[in-house]
C-alpha cells in the first residue's frame, strides 16, 4: 500500500461539521471545524438544530449545513492546507436525518460555478427546507402505520433492524408525503445527511449506503435493498426518489470540478461512499469480529460487530459500514453517567475514590445481590424504576453502600452483556471489549466489565472517531475494497492500550448471573 497521498474524513454531525485529514500512515496531519452555533448565528440554531413548539419536532436547516461546508474548505484553504495531496475523500452524517432536493436541482449540482460558493448556488435547491433530524420524535403515529403495514414491530425489526422509531427515515418521510404532499411532489431525490453531504462533493446525486441506509425502516438488511413492503407503506413513488443503495465502500467516482477550480483538489480525488456517524465510529475504533465497543457516557453506547444478528424489538442492527457480509448493533442507555454519578453519591460520599473502592472491597456477583437502576426511562428495555433483589430474588428496599455500589456497576454492565447476546453476540475466546468515554478512566469500573464479559478490557480515544474513521475508509476505498480488507488498511494505526483482563473465575460467576439478570428485567419491564 504504496503512496505519499492524503485521504480526508469530513463530519456532518449534529452541532458542527468537522474535517480530519490523515497521511499514508494515517497519522492525523489537519482539523478543521465549523460549529453551526457560533459560526453561523444567522440560522440561530441551539446545538445545530431547532426544537420545535410543539416540544417533538426537531429539525435543522438544510442550507446551514451547505453554508458550513463553504465555511470549512474557506477555512482549510486559508490555514495553507493543500488540498491537491488529497487522492480520496468520505464521510458521516448524522443518521436518519433527511434532506429533499427541489425538482431540477441536479442540474444546479451538476453544474457549479467556481466563483460562487455552494450557498448561493443550492440555497433554495431543497423542497423541504429544514431537515428533520435524529432528535425528532413527531412520527409515533406513522411508526405504528408501518409496523402494521409489514405484520408487527418484530416483523418490521426482522426485515430492517430496528422497529419502528420515530427518528427513523421512514416515519419521517411518510409524515412530509401526508402532512406536506406538495413538497413531497417537488422533491426528485431524498438524500439521508451522509448521501446528501457525499452528493455536494460529487457533483451530483450520491446513492445511500447499506449501513446508514439502515436507520432507515426500509432497507431489507438481509438482501440488502429496499423492502418493497416498507416502501409501499410509506409514501408513494418513494423508490425512484432515492435510487438504489450500494455497499459503504464504494468509489463514487471523482470530485466534482468546482473543488479542484476553486480550491485546488486533484481532479482524481475520489468520493468514497459516505455513511452514518455510527458506522463512521466503528471504522474509527477499528472494530472487528469479536469486538465491543462500549461508550460509557451520559448515556452508554454499545457497539458489537455481529456475523449472525438477531433482530429484536430493542437495539438496532446496521449492515457493516466496513465488511459487506457482516453486520453491527448498537444499543443505547439512556442510564449511564448519571445513575453512576448518583450512587456514587448516595454511598461512596461523592468520591470516586471511595467509589472504586467499594467495588475493590465487595466480591463478583455481589454475593447474589442484583441491582436495576432506571432513574429515568431506559429505553434499552422500556422500563423504569430502582429494584433491588437479594441472592434469594427477593425484593429489598436497599442494600448496604458498597453493595449499593456494585449492584449498580454489575447491573449496568449484565444488562450489556445480556441485551448484546440477545442481539446474536456470542462471548467467546475472541471477545475484546474496547472501552471509551469518562467512566473508562476508572479501572474498578474497567475492571467490573472485565469481567463480566470475561475478557480484556482496551482503552480507545474516540475523539472524531466517526471522522477518523471516514478518512480510514477514504484510503480503504482509494485502494479499492475487492481488492484489500479494512482492518489491513488501519494496521498502522494507533494501537490500543490494554487496561485490565479478567479476574479468575469470572466466567463461573458471571455466565449463570447474566441470566438471572435479564430474568429480573423481564420481570420488571413486564410491569
Ligand atoms: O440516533 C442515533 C443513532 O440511532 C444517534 O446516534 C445519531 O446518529 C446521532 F447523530
Amino acid at each position: 500500500m504504496s503512496g505519499n497521498g492524503q485521504y480526508l474524513g469530513l463530519d456532518f454531525s449534529t452541532q458542527q461539521i468537522k474535517a480530519i485529514a490523515v497521511d499514508d500512515s494515517l497519522k492525523v496531519v489537519t482539523e478543521a471545524a465549523v460549529q453551526f452555533d457560533t459560526d453561523l448565528p444567522e440560522f440561530r440554531t441551539q446545538g445545530g438544530a431547532h426544537q420545535h413548539d410543539d416540544g417533538l419536532t426537531v429539525t435543522a436547516p438544510t442550507a446551514m449545513w451547505v453554508k458550513a461546508l463553504d465555511m470549512l474548505l474557506s477555512r482549510m484553504k486559508a490555514s495553507g492546507f493543500n488540498f491537491s495531496r488529497v487522492k480520496a475523500l468520505s464521510g458521516t452524517g448524522q443518521q436518519h436525518g433527511s434532506v429533499y432536493w427541489k425538482t431540477g436541482a441536479a442540474s444546479t449540482l451538476q453544474h457549479l460555478q467556481p466563483d460562487k460558493t455552494l450557498y448561493e448556488q443550492l440555497k433554495d435547491s431543497f423542497s423541504v427546507e429544514d431537515s428533520p433530524i435524529w432528535m425528532d420524535s413527531s412520527t409515533t403515529a406513522q411508526c405504528r402505520q408501518l409496523e402494521q403495514a409489514v405484520g408487527g414491530a418484530q416483523k418490521l425489526a426482522d426485515i430492517t433492524g430496528s422497529r419502528g422509531y420515530e427518528r427513523f427515515t421512514a416515519n419521517q418521510i411518510a409524515k412530509i408525503s401526508q402532512n406536506n404532499r406538495a413538497a413531497y411532489d417537488n422533491c426528485e431525490r431524498i438524500s439521508l445527511v451522509s448521501s446528501f453531504a457525499a452528493s455536494l462533493f460529487l457533483g451530483n446525486y450520491a446513492p445511500i449506503d447499506h449501513s446508514d441506509g439502515s436507520g432507515m425502516n426500509l432497507l431489507d438488511i438481509c438482501e440488502r435493498k429496499w423492502s418493497q413492503p416498507c416502501l409501499q407503506a410509506c409514501a408513494p413513488g418513494l423508490e425512484e426518489k432515492l435510487d438504489q443503495p450500494v455497499p459503504s465502500f464504494e468509489n463514487l467516482g471523482s470530485i466534482s470540478a468546482y473543488y479542484a477550480d476553486r480550491y485546488g483538489f486533484s481532479p482524481d480525488c475520489k468520493v468514497i461512499t459516505f455513511t452514518g456517524d455510527n458506522s463512521g465510529s466503528l471504522a474509527g475504533m477499528r472494530l472487528q469480529q469479536g469486538d465491543i465497543a462500549v461508550s460509557l457516557g451520559t448515556s452508554d453506547t454499545l457497539f458489537l460487530w455481529l456475523q449472525q444478528p438477531r433482530p429484536a424489538l430493542t437495539g438496532h442492527i446496521f449492515c457493516n459500514p466496513v465488511d459487506g457480509h457482516a453486520y453491527m448493533a448498537l444499543l443505547c442507555y439512556k442510564n449511564g453517567s448519571l445513575t453512576r454519578e448518583k450512587i456514587r453519591d448516595s454511598s461512596a460520599d461523592a468520591s470516586w475514590e471511595k467509589f472504586s473502592q467499594a467495588l475493590q472491597s465487595t466480591p463478583m456477583g455481589n454475593n447474589g445481590n442484583v441491582g436495576i437502576y432506571f432513574d429515568v426511562q431506559e429505553i434499552t428495555p422500556y422500563a423504569v424504576g430502582v429494584h433491588r433483589f437479594n441472592s434469594t430474588d427477593q425484593k429489598v428496599e436497599s442494600f448496604p453502600p458498597a453493595v449499593e455500589v456494585r449492584a449498580l456497576v454489575e447491573g449496568q454492565f449484565l444488562a450489556k452483556r445480556a441485551h448484546a447476546e440477545m442481539l446474536g453476540y456470542s462471548v467467546g475466546c475472541n471477545t475484546r471489549v474496547l472501552a471509551t468515554g469518562g467512566a473508562s478512566s476508572n479501572t474498578s469500573i474497567l475492571q467490573v466489565l472485565s469481567d463480566v464479559f470475561n475478557a480484556p478490557v482496551y482503552i480507545l480515544d474516540t475523539a472524531n472517531s466517526a471522522c477518523l474513521g471516514c478518512a480510514y475508509r477514504a484510503k480503504h476505498g482509494w485502494l479499492g475494497s475487492s481488492k484489500v480488507q479494512f482492518q489491513q488498511v488501519v494496521q498502522g494505526a494507533p494501537e490500543y492500550k490494554l487496561a485490565v483482563t479478567p479476574s479468575p473465575n469470572a466466567k463461573q460467576v458471571y455466565d449463570p448471573l447474566v441470566g438471572r439478570y435479564k430474568r429480573l428485567e423481564d420481570q420488571i419491564a413486564g410491569q
